[in-house]
């Protein structure tokens, strides 16, 4: 399929990047070479998208330092973003919600793109982006707006399943409306968890299982046991991020205790529970 002719897909991964680790950055280059050796995608974004502080998770840091991290974390890439949004909001937020907030903004910049090449010959973001691309001849005010797709690791995919974690709706919104990329974990069999879902079989065609080969076992939380105990973890992140880390002394044993005996904001939810 011609370039021009593939659809344009914006990867979004949504998660605690509690910290940012190589292997987040892996997850949206193994999912663009995937996704663009189909011959029917090009993808054109990827968006990291930080939790918010009110998500209570064991050990989460302040969505400032976070978000910076991720910032740092892809400054050398051309096409991986990070968006402050969902990480400023003062409740924590579905998922779905972020996945439908990013899709409006992309709908937005598509019409403003529209208006801005009719009336003012003006270069609106996703132009811009397609010069990232090297793709330039390519006219985004004569296409349509681009897919957005979920990004995640396996582990995301089967805590689908965890009772009170994810409304049924809100997936079968991801995966029906949607699309989801799922990059394998070791200990996860996600071929095997989306032919157990009704939901998640129905919608397969929309999910795209990425086999990563080169098994990459790098965690935050392992990252975060390291640097408590003052291990090395060079190499497991980018120079930049350890950087700041330092500088800040960002994770301890004290940091750790964040958020201890407090229920997840999901759990609480959809529980009625408080912490
Ligand atoms: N090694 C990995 N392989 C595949 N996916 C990963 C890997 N590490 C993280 N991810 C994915 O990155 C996204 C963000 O995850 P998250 O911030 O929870 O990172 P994490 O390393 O799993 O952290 P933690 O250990 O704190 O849970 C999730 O979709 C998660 O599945
Ligand atoms: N019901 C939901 O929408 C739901 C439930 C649990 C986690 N999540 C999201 O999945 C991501 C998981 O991050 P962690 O793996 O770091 O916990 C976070 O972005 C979180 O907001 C969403
Ligand atoms: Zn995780």
């Amino acid at each position: 399929m011609a370039l021009q002719e593939r659809i344009k897909v914006v990867l979004l991964a949504c998660g605690s990047f509690n910290p940012i680790t190589n292997m987040h950055l892996r997850m949206f280059e193994l999912a663009r070479d995937y996704l663009e050796d189909t011959g029917r995608y090009q993808v054109v974004k990827g968006i990291i998208s930080p939790v918010g502080d009110a998500y209570k998770k064991k050990g989460l840091i302040e969505a400032l330092h976070r978000v910076e991290m991720a910032r740092l974390a892809t400054e050398t890439s051309n096409w991986i973003t990070v968006d402050d949004w969902e990480s400023q909001q003062a409740e924590w937020v579905e998922t779905a919600k972020v996945v439908r907030h990013h899709h409006a903004e992309l709908f937005a910049d598509k019409n403003q793109a529209e208006v801005d090449t009719v009336r003012f010959g003006k270069r609106s973001r996703l132009e811009e982006n397609d010069d990232i691309c090297q793709s330039s001849s390519i006219d985004p005010s004569r296409t349509a707006a681009p897919e957005l797709k979920l990004l995640c690791g396996a582990d995301v995919l089967e805590s689908f399943s965890v009772p009170h974690l994810w409304k049924h709706d809100d997936i079968a919104e991801i995966v029906g409306r949607y699309g989801l990329v799922c990059i394998t974990r070791s200990g996860c069999d996600a071929e095997k968890f989306v032919y157990q879902s009704d939901v998640l079989h129905k919608h397969r065609r929309n999910i795209h299982i990425v086999r990563e080969w080169v098994t990459n076992e790098i965690s935050a939380t392992h990252v975060r046991r390291a640097l408590c105990r003052g291990q090395s973890v060079r190499y497991l992140l980018p120079d930049h991020v350890l950087d700041y880390i330092h500088h800040l002394g960002l994770y301890s044993d004290e940091s750790e205790k964040k958020n201890a005996n407090v229920i997840l904001a999901p759990l609480q939810r959809y529980t009625g529970t408080a912490d």
